[in-house]
C-alpha cells in the first residue's frame, strides 16, 4: 500500500467488543496506523451497550491485537499510539436518544466512519439514533453482511438505511472483495488480453469456485443455525466470486461501471428448478471428525446447539450463467464449514485443443487450467503443457505449472488483510470494492427461490465428516459430467 494522505476521521464501531470488531477491524485499524495511514488526529469511539471503562477497553483491544496481529508486526511504540485513539460510549443502539451522548463525544465537523459491527436488525435503528443527534449529514455508514435473511427482510434493513443514507455514502462490505487476489481478477482478466479474447463458451469448458474453511461454528451458533451455509457465503462471497469471474470487461473501473456488469450476472444467473435441484445441489452438516490431527465435535454438539437442527454447514452447487459469453459452461461452487484444510480457489479449465497431432505414446493432453489461489499462499497458477527435456526419452507430454507467488512478488512481502484495504477505500470515498443494493437484491432472489425450493422438496442435508472435503455426494455431482474437483497439492 502507498502512503496517502488521509484526512482525520471519527471511526464510530458500533459492537467494538463483539467478535468481528476484535478480531479484525481493530487489526486493520492497527495496520494502518503502523502503515502512517491514519491522521494523528484520527479517533476511534467503540461503542457497545455495557458500560466500559476505557482503560479496560484499551488493555483488552490492545490483549487482541497481540493475539491477532503477526507478531513482527506488534511495535510497542504504535501500539501505545493506537490505543490511545480509543473512546469507549455505552449506548443502547435500538435508542436514537441515547445518541445525544455521541454527538456530544464527537464534537464538530470532523467526518464520521460509522461502521456496523452487530446484527443486521439493528442497522436501521443506528442511522435513526445517528440522524436524531444531527450526525447523519457528515456521516459514511459501512455495514456488514448478511444483511438481511432473504429479499423482504433486506429490503425492510434498506429502506431504514436509505431513509438517511444515500447510496454514495452506503458502503455495503463483502469482504472478499478487499483480498488481494480478488483485486487482481481485474488485472488478471482485463490487462491480459491472452486471457481476456478466451475468457468465453468457446475456450472455457468449466469453472470452480471453492471457499472451504476448518473453522467450525464454535461460538457463533445462535446466528449461524439461522443463517446456514447458503446465506452465510454462497449468497455474498460465492456470488462476488462467481461475478468477477463471469462479468464482461466493464467501459471503465468506476464504481457503478463494475457493478452494473456484476449486475447482469446475477440477472443471468439460471434458477435452479424443483426437478433440477437433486443434480445440481448438494448440502452437508459436518459431525465429528478428525481435523488435522484434533478430534473436533460435529456441528450438533458445538456450544449452544439444538441437536434437532437440519441447517447445512456445506453447500455444493452447480450453476449455469445463460448469456452469449458463457452458455453450456458450468460453474460448480462449493464451501464448507469444518473441512481438510482453509482453501479459497477459483480454477478455470480451459478446453482441450481442437486436433491433436501427439500419438498415444507421447502421452496425454491435459486441458489447460488456470488456478487462482486467494488463500492461503495467495497467487496465480497456469497448468500449461511441456515435454519432457533430454535426448533419451523423446517427446513426452507432461502438465508443468507456471506460477506467481503474490507474497515473493509483492514490494513488502506482507499481503495486507482484507478490512485494512476495506476501510482505506471508505476513508478515500472510494466505493468499487463495495456492494450496490441492485447487486444484493438479485443475489438474495436467486438464493429465496433455491431455498424455498429445497424447503418444498425437504431437501436435508447429508453428513460428513469434520476433516473431510464434504458428503459424498459432492464428489457425485461433478463426477456425473465426467469432471472431478480440483485435487489442491
Ligand atoms: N464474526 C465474523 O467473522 C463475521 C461477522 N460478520 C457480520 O458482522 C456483524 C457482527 O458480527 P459479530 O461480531 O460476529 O457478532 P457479535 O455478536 O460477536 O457482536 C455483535 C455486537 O453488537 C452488539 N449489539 C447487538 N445489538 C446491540 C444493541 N441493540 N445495542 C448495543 N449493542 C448491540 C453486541 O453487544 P452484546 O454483546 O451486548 O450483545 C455485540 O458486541 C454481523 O452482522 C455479522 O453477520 C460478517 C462477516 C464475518
Ligand atoms: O463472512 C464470513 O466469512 C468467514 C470466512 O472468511 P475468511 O476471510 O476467513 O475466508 C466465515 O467463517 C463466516 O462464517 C462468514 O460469516
Amino acid at each position: 500500500m502507498s502512503k496517502t494522505s488521509i484526512e482525520p476521521r471519527i471511526f464510530a464501531l458500533f459492537g467494538a467488543f463483539g467478535d468481528l470488531a476484535l478480531r479484525k477491524l481493530f487489526p486493520a485499524l492497527y495496520q494502518l496506523d503502523r502503515a502512517e495511514l491514519l491522521s494523528a488526529d484520527t479517533r476511534i469511539i467503540a461503542l457497545s451497550r455495557q458500560t466500559t471503562d476505557r482503560t479496560e477497553a484499551q488493555a483488552l483491544i490492545k490483549e487482541k491485537l497481540v493475539r491477532h496481529v503477526a507478531h513482527p508486526h506488534i511495535n510497542d511504540l504504535i501500539l501505545e499510539r493506537f490505543v490511545e485513539r480509543i473512546e469507549c460510549l455505552s449506548i443502547e443502539f435500538s435508542k436514537p436518544s441515547d445518541f445525544d451522548s455521541l454527538a456530544e463525544k464527537v464534537g464538530a465537523n470532523t467526518p464520521i466512519i460509522a461502521f456496523f459491527a452487530t446484527p443486521a436488525s439493528v442497522y436501521g435503528s443506528i442511522c435513526a439514533g445517528l440522524a436524531s443527534a444531527g450526525l447523519a449529514e457528515r456521516c459514511d455508514v459501512v455495514l456488514e453482511k448478511p444483511i438481511g435473511h432473504d429479499l423482504a427482510s433486506f429490503h425492510e434493513v434498506s429502506d431504514a438505511v436509505s431513509r438517511y443514507f444515500p447510496e454514495n455514502r452506503t458502503y455495503r462490505i463483502d469482504h472478499y472483495l478487499g483480498k488481494d487476489t480478488v483485486q487482481n481478477l481485474s488485472a488478471l482478466r482485463f490487462a491480459n488480453n491472452l486471457f481476456g479474447s478466451q475468457w468465453n463458451q468457446n475456450h472455457i469448458s468449466h469453472v470452480e469456485i471453492t471457499v472451504a474453511e476448518t473453522v467450525g461454528i464454535e461460538g457463533r451458533w445462535g446466528y449461524f443455525d439461522q443463517a446456514g451455509q447458503l446465506r452465510d457465503m454462497i449468497q455474498n462471497h460465492l456470488m462476488q466470486l462467481l461475478c468477477l469471474i463471469a462479468m464482461d470487461p466493464p467501459p471503465d473501473l468506476s464504481a457503478n461501471s463494475i457493478r452494473d456488469e456484476k449486475v447482469k450476472v446475477l440477472k443471468s444467473l439460471v434458477p435452479i428448478s424443483s426437478e433440477k435441484l437433486k443434480d445440481n445441489l448438494v448440502l452437508g452438516q459436518y459431525r465429528a471428525g478428525n481435523l488435522q490431527g484434533t478430534t473436533v465435535p460435529g456441528y450438533l454438539e458445538e456450544e449452544g446447539a439444538n441437536s434437532e437442527s437440519t441447517t447445512e454447514t456445506f453447500v455444493a452447487l452447480r450453476v449455469e450463467i445463460s448469456n452469449w459469453r458463457w452458455i453450456g459452461v458450468p460453474f460448480y461452487l462449493r464451501t464448507g464449514k469444518r473441512m481438510a484444510k482453509k482453501l479459497s480457489e477459483i480454477v478455470v479449465h480451459f478446453k482441450a485443443p481442437p486436433h491433436s497431432i501427439f500419438l498415444p505414446e507421447h502421452g496425454q493432453i491435459i486441458s489447460n487450467r488456470l488456478i487462482i489461489r486467494l488463500q492461503p499462499n495467495e497467487g496465480i497458477s497456469l497448468s500449461v503443457m511441456t515435454t519432457d527435456r533430454g535426448l533419451e526419452r523423446g517427446m513426452q507430454l507432461r502438465s508443468e505449472p507456471l506460477r506467481l507467488n503474490f507474497a515473493d512478488s509483492s514490494a513488502n512481502s506482507r499481503i495486507p488483510d482484507a478490512y485494512e484495504r476495506l476501510l482505506l477505500e471508505v476513508m478515500k470515498g472510494q466505493q468499487n470494492l463495495f456492494v450496490r443494493k441492485d447487486e444484493i437484491e438479485c443475489a438474495w432472489k436467486w438464493c429465496d427461490q433455491l431455498i424455498a425450493n429445497c424447503k418444498a422438496q425437504g431437501i436435508s442435508p447429508d453428513n460428513y465428516a469434520a476433516g473431510s472435503w464434504g458428503p459424498e455426494a459432492a464428489m457425485k455431482l461433478m463426477d456425473r459430467d465426467g469432471r472431478s474437483w480440483h485435487d489442491d497439492d
